[in-house]
C-alpha cells in the first residue's frame, strides 16, 4: 500500500521536505519548461508592478488607504480585484485543457502527461469556485449591501479585513503550489483515496488553501447576517429590504451551516494524511462513502450560496431598467427562502451512481426536482417585470437577457440529471460538464458582470464603456455555447470527464470547435479588460452624479463614490424601493445640520494575522514544523494583542463632512439621472 507521505530520508530541521527537485521548473522536461516560461513571466511582471508601486511612491497609500482599510467599500473593490486576478489564472487553467484535449487523439499523447494534466482540472475547478466565483460574490456583498440597507459599514469591520486576507491568502497558498512542489490531482471535491494516498505537498496545498479561504468565507457570512439584522436603516422592515440584500441573507446563513463541514471534513482528511488515521480510507473502519456525504453537504449548499446573491443582482437589475417595481415581490423572497433550505435536502443527487439504492434515490431525485419550482417562480418574476415595461437595453441588462437564456437551459439540463435512473447514464460524462458551466457561467459568470456594469459607476463616479461591455458580452455568449454546446452531444455519445487522451478520431473536431469556443471567451474576457482600461482613460467623458440610472434602492441615495461615511444622514425608509420612494416625494438631500460621525478605525492586525497564517499553512504543508508552530504562535499573540488595541474609533468632524457634502463630488439625483 502507498504510503501517504514521502520517505524521510529527504527531510532536513530547515526545510521540510522542501528541497531542489520540489522546484518544477528546474525538470528539464517539456512540463519543466512551461512552467520555467510561465514563472519567469509571473516574476517579470511582478518586478514590474512593485517597481512601479516603488517609483510612484504607492506603498504608504495603499497600505493606508486599502491593505489596512476596514471600510467595506475597499474590501468590496479589493476582492473584485482577486476574483479577476484569479478568473486569468482559473482561465489560463481551461485553454490549456482545452488546448490538450483538441489534440491528444491516437498516437498523438498531446503535450500534458496525465498526472499533469489532473492537477490542471483539480486547480481549475477549485480556483474557479473559491477565488473567482466566490471573492466575486463575497467582493459585490461587501460593496453593495451596507449601502442597500442605508448602513456605514458592516456589523464587525475589523473581521472584515480578516476575512479578506484569508482569502487572499488562501489563493496566493494556490499559486504558490505552482512553482513550489506540485497540486491535488484528485479533483476539486479532493475525493479519497486519492486525496489520502497522493504522495508529495499537492493535496495538503488544496486543504491549507481551503482551509484560509474557507474561514475568511465564514466570518463574512457571520459578518453579513449580523449586518443585515441588526444594521438595516429606521423602517425597513424585512419585507421593505432589497431582494438583493434578502439573497445575501440566505446565502450567508448557508454560509454558516455549511462551511463548518468544509472545515471539519478536509480537518479529518488532513488526520489522514498527517497522522495516519483512516477516516476515509477502508482500513481500521474508515469509509470513503463517509467523505462523499460530508463533501457534498457542503458541496451542493455551495452552488446555490454563488447563484442566489446573483439572483439578487438580476433582481435589482431587471427592475431599473425596465423602469417598473420588480413584479413579485414576497414570491420572490419565499422562493429564496425556499431554494435555501431545499438545497440542504438534495445533496445525494452527486452519487446516485455510489449504491444507495431505489428508494434513497427517489427521495433526493424528488428534493432536487422540486427545486426548478421556485427557480421557475424567479425566472416568471423576471419577465413579468419587463413585460409593458420601458425596458433600456444597457449592457448589464444584455448580460441578464443572456442568463435568461442561458441559465434557463442549463437548469433544464440539471433537471435530466436529477432523474436517478438517467444518471446512471450521465453522471461524469461531458454532459455533467457541460450541465454546469451552463449554470455557472450562464448565471454567476453572467451576473457578476451584469453587477459590476451595473454598480462601476457607484463605486467609481463613472460608467464603464458600453461598446466593448457589449463586445465582451457578445464573446462571452457565442464563446460558451461554442465551448459547451459540442460537451452536451459528446455526453450523450458517453465520453467521460477528466480525460487526457482519446483513442476515437471521430470525437477530435467537438474537441476543436470547443476550443475555439474558449477562444472566443479569451476576447470576452480581453474586452472586459480593454473596457475597464478605456473607462478609466475617458472617465471624464463618462462621469455621473450619485443616480446614473434611475435607481430604485438606497445606495443610489449617495453620491458616486460614496464617501467613508456612505450617508451624512442615516436615511428613513418608509416603502420598499426606499430611494425611489424619497424620489417621487420631492427628496432633498439635507445640506445642513451635520454632527460629527462615529467611524470604525484601520488596523494592520488583519495583514499581519493574515500573513502567520500563510506561514503556518506553508510549514504545514511542507512539514517545516519550527515555521508551522511559530507561525502559529505568532497567530495566537497578534489576535491577543489586537485585544488589547482600544483606538478601534475616530471621528469625522462635522466640518469635514459639511466640507464634502458641498462639494463638487456631488451631483444630485436631478442631475446624476442625466448624466
Ligand atoms: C451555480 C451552480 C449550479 C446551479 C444553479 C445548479 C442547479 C441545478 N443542478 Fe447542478 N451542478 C453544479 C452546479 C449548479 N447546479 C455543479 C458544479 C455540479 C457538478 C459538480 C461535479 O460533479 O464536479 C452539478 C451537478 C448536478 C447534478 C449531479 C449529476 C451527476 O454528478 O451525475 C445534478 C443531478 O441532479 C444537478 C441538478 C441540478 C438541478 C436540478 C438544478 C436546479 O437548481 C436548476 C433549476 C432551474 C431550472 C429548471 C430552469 C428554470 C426553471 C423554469 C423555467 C421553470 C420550469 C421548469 C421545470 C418545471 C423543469 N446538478
Ligand atoms: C471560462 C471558460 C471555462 C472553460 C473553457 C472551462 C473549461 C473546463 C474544462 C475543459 C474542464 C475539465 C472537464 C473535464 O473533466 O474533462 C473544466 C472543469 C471544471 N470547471 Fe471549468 N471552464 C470554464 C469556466 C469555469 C468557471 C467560471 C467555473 C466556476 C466558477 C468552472 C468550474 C469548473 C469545475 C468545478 C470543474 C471540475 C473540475 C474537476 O473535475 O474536479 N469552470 N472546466
Ligand atoms: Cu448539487
Amino acid at each position: 500500500m502507498l504510503e501517504p507521505t514521502s520517505p524521510p530520508a529527504a527531510r532536513s530541521f530547515l526545510f521540510g521536505r522542501l528541497t531542489l527537485d520540489s522546484l518544477p521548473f528546474l525538470k528539464p522536461d517539456l512540463e519543466g519548461h512551461i512552467v520555467l516560461v510561465t514563472f519567469l513571466a509571473v516574476i517579470c511582471g511582478g518586478l514590474a508592478v512593485l517597481g512601479l508601486i516603488t517609483y510612484k511612491r504607492l506603498w504608504g497609500y495603499l497600505w493606508r488607504e486599502w491593505f489596512t482599510s476596514v471600510d467595506h467599500k475597499k474590501l468590496g473593490i479589493m476582492y473584485m480585484i482577486l476574483g479577476t486576478v484569479m478568473l486569468l489564472r482559473g482561465f489560463a487553467d481551461a485553454v490549456m485543457m482545452r488546448a490538450q484535449q483538441a489534440i491528444a487523439f491516437g498516437p498523438n499523447m498531446g503535450y500534458l502527461p496525465p498526472e499533469h494534466y489532473d492537477q490542471i482540472f483539480t486547480a481549475h475547478g477549485s480556483i474557479m469556485i473559491f477565488f473567482v466565483a466566490m471573492a466575486y460574490i463575497v467582493g459585490l456583498i461587501n460593496y453593495v449591501m451596507p449601502l442597500q440597507i442605508g448602513s456605514r459599514d458592516v456589523a464587525f469591520p475589523f473581521l472584515n479585513n480578516l476575512s479578506f486576507w484569508f482569502t487572499f491568502w488562501g489563493a496566493i497558498t494556490f499559486m504558490v503550489s505552482l512553482f513550489v512542489g506540485d497540486f491535488s490531482t484528485a479533483g476539486w471535491l479532493g475525493y479519497p483515496p486519492v486525496s489520502e494516498l497522493q504522495q508529495g505537498p499537492g493535496v495538503d496545498y488544496y486543504i491549507w488553501g481551503l482551509q484560509l479561504s474557507g474561514v475568511g468565507t465564514l466570518l463574512s457570512g457571520v459578518n453579513f447576517v449580523v449586518t443585515i439584522i441588526k444594521m438595516r436603516a429606521p423602517g425597513m422592515t424585512m419585507m421593505k429590504m432589497p431582494v438583493f440584500t434578502w439573497t445575501s441573507l440566505c446565502t450567508s446563513g448557508l454560509i454558516i451551516a455549511t462551511f463548518p463541514v468544509l472545515t471539519a471534513t478536509l480537518f479529518l482528511l488532513s488526520l489522514d494524511r498527517y497522522v495516519g488515521t483512516h477516516f476515509f480510507t477502508s482500513d481500521f473502519g474508515g469509509n470513503v462513502m463517509m467523505y462523499i456525504n460530508l463533501i457534498w453537504v457542503w458541496g451542493h449548499p455551495e452552488v446555490y450560496i454563488l447563484i442566489l446573491p446573483i439572483f439578487g443582482i438580476y433582481s435589482e437589475i431587471v427592475p431599473t431598467f425596465s423602469g417598473k417595481p420588480l413584479f413579485g415581490y414576497s414570491s420572490m423572497v419565499y422562493a429564496t427562502c425556499a431554494i435555501m433550505i431545499l438545497s440542504y435536502l438534495v445533496w445525494l443527487h452527486h452519487f446516485f451512481t455510489m449504491g444507495s439504492g431505489a428508494d434513497v434515490n427517489s427521495f433526493f431525485s424528488l428534493t432536487t426536482m422540486i427545486i426548478s419550482i421556485p427557480t421557475g417562480v424567479k425566472i416568471f418574476n423576471w419577465l413579468f417585470t419587463m413585460y409593458r415595461g420601458r425596458v433600456h437595453f444597457t449592457v448589464p441588462m444584455l448580460w441578464t437577457m443572456g442568463f435568461l437564456f442561458t441559465f434557463t437551459i442549463g437548469g433544464m439540463t440539471g433537471v435530466m440529471l436529477s432523474v436517478a435512473p438517467a444518471d446512471f447514464l450521465l453522471h461524469n460524462s461531458l454532459f455533467l460538464i457541460a450541465h454546469f458551466h451552463n449554470v455557472i457561467i450562464g448565471g454567476v459568470v453572467f451576473g457578476v458582470f451584469a453587477g459590476v456594469n451595473y454598480w462601476f459607476p457607484k463605486a467609481f463616479g463613472f460608467k464603464l464603456d458600453e461598446f466593448w461591455g457589449k463586445a465582451s458580452f457578445w464573446f462571452w455568449q457565442i464563446g460558451f455555447w461554442l465551448a459547451f454546446g459540442p460537451l452536451y452531444i459528446m455526453g450523450f455519445m458517453g465520453v467521460t470527464r477528466r480525460l487526457s487522451h482519446f483513442d476515437n478520431p471521430a470525437l477530435q473536431p467537438y474537441f476543436i470547435v470547443a476550443g475555439i469556443g474558449a477562444a472566443l471567451i479569451a476576447l470576452g474576457i480581453g474586452s472586459f479588460i480593454v473596457q475597464i482600461g478605456i473607462s478609466i482613460l475617458r472617465r471624464k467623458q463618462y462621469a455621473v452624479g450619485g443616480d446614473p440610472w434611475d435607481g430604485r434602492t438606497l445606495e443610489w441615495a449617495t453620491s458616486s463614490p460614496p464617501p467613508d461615511y456612505n450617508f451624512a444622514f442615516v436615511p428613513n425608509v418608509h416603502e420598499r424601493d426606499a430611494w425611489m420612494d424619497m424620489k417621487k416625494h420631492g427628496y432633498q438631500r439635507p445640506l445642513e445640520g451635520f454632527n460629527d460621525i462615529h467611524m470604525p478605525k484601520n488596523t494592520a492586525s488583519g495583514v499581519v494575522i493574515g500573513v502567520l497564517s500563510f506561514a503556518c499553512c506553508f510549514g504545514l504543508i511542507w512539514y517545516i514544523w519550527w515555521l508551522a508552530a511559530a507561525s502559529f504562535v505568532g497567530v495566537i499573540v497578534a489576535s491577543i494583542v489586537h485585544t488589547f488595541n482600544y483606538h478601534r474609533d475616530y471621528h469625522i468632524p462635522k466640518a469635514e463632512v459639511n466640507a464634502f457634502e458641498h462639494s463638487g463630488n456631488w451631483q444630485d439625483a436631478a442631475q446624476g439621472a442625466n448624466a
